[in-house]
């Protein structure tokens, strides 16, 4: 038993580690997913500001080549040239603006007067409304690549820089100009994150991938949407120290609240809860001590006594549990498992035996309970045994209450049952008064038995109480005979007794009973 307690302990133990482990790994988890929704909030933030700045110089072009395509005086004369100049200086994102006259830049607010003007290569692109786009043209100031956008006789530079300020590690980004009406991506700038058919879908979705997270906004006013990307590990990376010490801080909790959930499990319950488990998982056995007669040594009758071993391989001695199932109201629970239990167990013995008894105790609050009759009714229909082969031990104490006592003692006996009158003499109960409670049997109290030979006063009395018990019609049982002298006084005795105590024998398992029976 003990090295199953042991095991037990060590089983316990891996299922706390196992627990801290499950509940670490969930706290790593939990921890990645809060780190992934607070970088899904940064990304969120970053795409907005994005497409702000896409919007902000999406207006700022319109409104610039708006103002450009007015020629003021003279196209690229003094006035025009400074009508550009004081666009571009007002700009905030274009860097500058030019004047075109017959396909060809002829000046611009940077170069001044082009001469001869020159032709650009055919554009990259042309919206639908007409207004031309060089994507990476080299600006001829700086042989930079910029977007140039045209509308009629002006165009505008925005450079690569208008972004620039936006760059911001570990986000990557792309800007995208989609023509929602035929389908196309027009330009995109930055990295290649997401499908054309995202864009062209122009919504604003989240567009996760294994390897990143990436969120797509797209403008109400303007064609441009704005996509941005964060690889995942670079998400988590900078959470790191806060999801290792939330599985750490999992792991301690998990193996604390399962070590707590294992010592509140082994922590004792109480009496009441154990007896209850313990008889309905039938832990509890029987033992059955022979009653002889003491003047031909045949066994006439055996008192069931019922074992309790607990799990841990305790042994609860019965006068514990059922005074404690007694005051809980529970103890009727322990007669009807022991009435099953013989009558399931020792049916054989009594079957093969008409006249033999197997007693069994009972207590005050079986007399005026329903469920105790019920009981005594089908164990006798299922198991075939003679009523009166069951009989039922009282003590002096269950029948204080002398009205429901004698009630119910006739009822039992009505139905076939002896009634016996446990460890008489430790009560106050004189012989007389128990002629009223019509019994079949008194058992003499050990303690009258323990003063044979000694001279006591207790012994003197014995005498005259089996006189007036035979006189009474009652037989006698003389519990705890412990030695020969005992066994002798009272089967020399002049009234006949019946004896039971360990000098005849202990109280035997079913089988060594009925080999005693055999031999007695
Ligand atoms: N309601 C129920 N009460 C029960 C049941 N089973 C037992 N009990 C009661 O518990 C008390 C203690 O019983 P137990 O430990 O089983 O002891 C019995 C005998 O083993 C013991 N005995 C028998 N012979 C001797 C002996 O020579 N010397 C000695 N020192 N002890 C001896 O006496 C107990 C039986 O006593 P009794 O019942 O008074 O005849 C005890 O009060 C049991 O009644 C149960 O199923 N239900």
């Amino acid at each position: 038993m003990k090295r199953t307690i042991r095991l037990l302990d060590r089983y316990a133990i891996l299922v706390c580690l196992l627990a801290g482990f499950v509940a670490g790994a969930l706290g790593i988890v939990g921890a990645r997913a809060i780190a992934l929704s607070i970088a899904r909030v940064n990304l969120d933030r970053y795409t907005t500001a994005l497409l702000a700045r896409a919007d902000s110089i999406s207006q700022e072009t319109d409104n610039a080549l708006a103002e450009a395509n007015y020629v003021k005086g003279v196209a690229c004369g003094p006035s025009d040239l400074r009508h550009l100049q004081k666009i571009a200086f007002n700009a905030r994102y274009i860097k500058d603006v030019a004047r075109v006259v017959d396909n060809k830049l002829a000046c611009s607010s940077l170069l001044g007067v082009v001469s001869p003007p020159f032709a650009r290569p055919p554009p990259d692109m042309v919206t639908p409304d007409g207004d031309e786009l060089w994507v990476n043209t080299p600006l001829v100031l700086t042989n930079k690549p910029a977007l140039i956008v045209k509308v009629r006789n002006a165009n505008v530079v925005i450079p690569p820089s208008a972004f620039l300020d936006l760059i911001q590690q570990p986000f990557r980004y792309s800007v995208a100009i989609v023509n929602t009406a035929k389908g196309r991506v027009m330009l995109s700038r930055g990295e290649r994150l997401v499908d054309d058919s995202v864009l062209i879908a122009h919504k604003d979705v989240s567009a996760d991938t294994d390897a990143d997270l990436i969120r797509v906004a797209c403008s109400k006013n303007h064609s441009a949407c704005a996509v941005a990307a964060l690889d995942r590990g670079e998400a988590i990376a900078p959470h790191s120290v806060f999801i290792i010490g939330f599985g750490a801080l999992g792991f301690l909790l998990g193996g604390f609240l399962s070590v707590i959930g294992y010592l509140l499990r082994r922590r004792p319950k109480p009496m009441n809860a154990r007896l209850r488990h313990a008889l309905q998982s039938n832990q509890l056995t029987m033992v059955f001590q022979p009653i002889v007669d003491l003047h031909t040594g045949r066994m006439i009758s055996a008192e069931a006594l019922i074992r309790w071993t607990d799990r841990e391989g305790r042994t609860i001695p019965p006068d514990v549990f059922v005074s404690a199932a007694e005051k809980n109201g529970t103890a009727g629970e322990i007669t009807a498992y022991v009435l099953r239990y013989v009558s399931r167990i020792a049916g054989p013995l009594l079957r093969d035996n008409p006249e033999l008894v197997i007693t069994v105790n009972i207590v005050a609050a079986d007399l005026s309970d329903p469920k105790f009759y019920e009981i005594l009714e089908q164990i006798f229909v299922a198991s075939g045994i003679a009523r009166h082969q069951i009989g039922l031990e009282l003590t002096e104490r269950s029948v204080a209450e002398q009205d429901v006592a004698i009630a119910a003692i006739a009822r039992l006996r009505a139905l076939g049952h002896p009634i016996y009158l446990d460890d008489f003499g430790t009560g106050y109960s004189s012989l007389a008064q128990l002629h009223d409670l019509n019994l079949d049997v008194i058992k003499l109290d050990r303690a009258f038995t323990n003063s044979v030979g000694t001279g006591s006063v207790s012994v003197s009395i014995v005498p005259q109480v089996l006189e007036m018990a035979t006189a009474l019609g009652l037989r006698v049982v003389v519990e705890g005979i412990e030695t020969d002298t005992q066994y002798s006084y009272f089967a020399s005795a002049p009234n006949h007794c019946y004896g039971q105590g360990w000098f005849i024998s202990k109280p035997l398992s079913y089988d060594a009973l009925v080999a005693f029976k055999a031999e007695h």
